[in-house]
């Protein structure tokens, strides 16, 4: 049998399972955790340790047709302004609750579509946070930004306010893709950008990328990547399209015709991730490339590859604070989300509430299996010594869950003095083998295809 049809039988392409950004996932949160765990966990926190902030702009001025992100059109300025009265709110609050020498190692922008803001509201939103959480010294600031949604003047005020670092939507740069997706975006628009970025002082550059889009060949692909290539990213992220019609509306314009079937999806992937190896670059994990000199790919190099709500990251900080809607937060006691739609999310701020609306406090087991499952994601492999230094004898509890995974994947996994490891050719089941540690996994949610 060939090697694929090994990984098909082994349910490679049926199974639907979580991405792991967190364990639990956030399906799992419920409403018992809410306000008061947050208003606890945020005024107990150590002002000795930096945080890491994260901070959602749930705005787009065009929605893509394939995306799965929280956010919503908008073709004027006026929500935004609104939007942003409501961070303001909600970082006075939070302002109120954490001790007050707290720092900030890290702040990240994600959305959405962050670079919607004009300069003076990038100034006022950055001045915000900083007022709140004044960052450290060699603090770390990445956006991620839109290339047909950007000019100079905002890239300008993002790196006054100290971007060092910055992720770009790309997709696919076909044409033919990009109409099916409802997202056109010529390739000098986006060199431009690019070039902008680096003469800004931006220093680590990541692009993103999604195979298994409609009309994508190996042709196009091909082309694609030898374009990406010329940017000369840091980093790329490679993420399998997630069809998921029923979470996010929007996806029903996509032709489910032109989407390609399970082996050419899989394809696809290989293709793409050949070609970033063979121009120097180093998986990391299971869907990014770095250069061997950027962080992520010496932080996986070294052990100290993490995966969070935003993927994998170099990031050691253990608090991350989630601002605006829809947005997590890891807190030491566990996890909890602001409310998902703005307009609930800016009615809770305004009233001078937490916006924290549902979570999930974690318990012995639930850290046990989740960093077991981070090392999966990240490492390939469960490190049976490292698990016992931080659970002691708890570690023995994942036991029969490593037999019944050796067993059942036995031609992709081995077992040594304890320690797991999936084979490099076992590596696109990585999520499904990680889901066998979900004691979670039968509740009911629907996740997306797992390669
Ligand atoms: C690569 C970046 C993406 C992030 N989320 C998605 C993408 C493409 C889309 C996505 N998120 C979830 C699913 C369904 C489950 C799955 O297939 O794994 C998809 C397709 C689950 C999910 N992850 C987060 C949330 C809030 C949810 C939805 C749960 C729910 O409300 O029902 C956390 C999360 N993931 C990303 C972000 C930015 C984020 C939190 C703000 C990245
Ligand atoms: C933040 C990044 O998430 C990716 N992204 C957005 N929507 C999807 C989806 N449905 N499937 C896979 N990746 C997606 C894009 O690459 C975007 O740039
Ligand atoms: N919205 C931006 C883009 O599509 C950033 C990535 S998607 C959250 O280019
Ligand atoms: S891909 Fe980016 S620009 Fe397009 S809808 Fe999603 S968040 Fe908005």
């Amino acid at each position: 049998m060939k090697q694929i049809e090994r990984l098909e039988s082994l349910g490679l392409f049926d199974a639907r399972v979580p991405r792991y950004t967190s364990y639990p996932t956030a399906p799992v949160f419920s409403t018992k955790t809410g306000a008061a765990f947050q208003h606890e966990a945020l005024a107990g926190l150590d002002p000795a340790e930096a945080v890491s902030v994260y901070l959602h702009i749930p705005f787009c001025e065009r929605l893509c047709w394939f995306c799965a992100c929280r956010t919503q059109g908008t073709k004027t300025l006026s929500p935004v302004e609104s939007y942003l009265d409501a961070l303001e709110a909600e970082l006075a609050i939070v302002r109120d609750t954490i001790p007050e020498d707290l720092r900030m190692g890290r702040l990240h922008w994600g959305g959405g579509t962050p670079t919607i803001l004009p300069p003076q509201m990038i100034h006022r939103l950055a001045e915000a946070v900083k007022r709140v959480f004044p960052p450290i010294q060699d603090w770390e600031f990445s956006v991620e930004i839109d290339p047909t949604m950007v000019d100079r003047a905002k890239i300008a005020a993002l790196a006054e306010q100290g971007m060092n670092r910055a992720s770009i939507g790309i997709q696919d740069f076909d044409p033919v893709v990009q109409a099916a997706i409802g997202r056109e975006q010529p390739f000098d628009v986006t060199r431009a950008c690019v070039d902008d970025l680096r003469a800004a002082g931006v220093t680590s550059l990541n692009t993103d990328l999604v195979y298994g889009l409609p009309h994508q060949s190996q042709a196009r692909q091909a082309d694609t990547v030898a374009k990406v290539l010329t940017l000369d990213p840091d980093r790329v992220a490679l993420f399998g399209y997630a069809h998921v019609p029923w979470m996010s509306k929007r996806q029903k314009l996509i032709d489910e015709a032109a989407l390609p079937g399970d082996h050419a999806r899989h394809a696809l992937a290989r293709l793409a991730g050949a070609r970033f190896e063979a121009a120097g670059m180093t998986p990391i994990g299971i869907d990014h490339f770095a250069k061997a000199e950027d962080d992520l790919a010496r932080a996986q190099q070294e052990g100290r590859l993490r995966r969070n709500f935003q993927g994998y990251t170099a990031d050691d900080c253990a608090t991350l604070i989630g601002l605006g809607a829809s947005s997590i937060s890891r807190l030491p006691g566990g996890y909890l989300q602001n409310a998902p739609a703005t307009a609930a999310y800016s009615q809770r701020v305004a009233a001078g509430i937490l916006a924290g609306t549902k979570g999930h406090v974690l318990t012995e087991d639930d850290r046990l299996r989740g960093r077991a499952i981070e090392m999966l994601m990240c490492d390939f492999r469960i490190d049976r010594a490292a698990l016992e230094r931080d659970f002691g004898p708890a570690a023995s509890r994942l036991d029969p869950t490593h037999s019944l995974v050796a067993a059942q994947y036995a031609d992709y996994v081995v077992m040594e003095e304890g320690s797991l490891s999936i084979q490099p050719e076992g590596k696109p089941l990585t999520r499904i083998i990680a889901s066998a540690y979900d004691a979670y996994i039968a509740n009911g949610a629907r996740y997306s295809q797992a390669s």
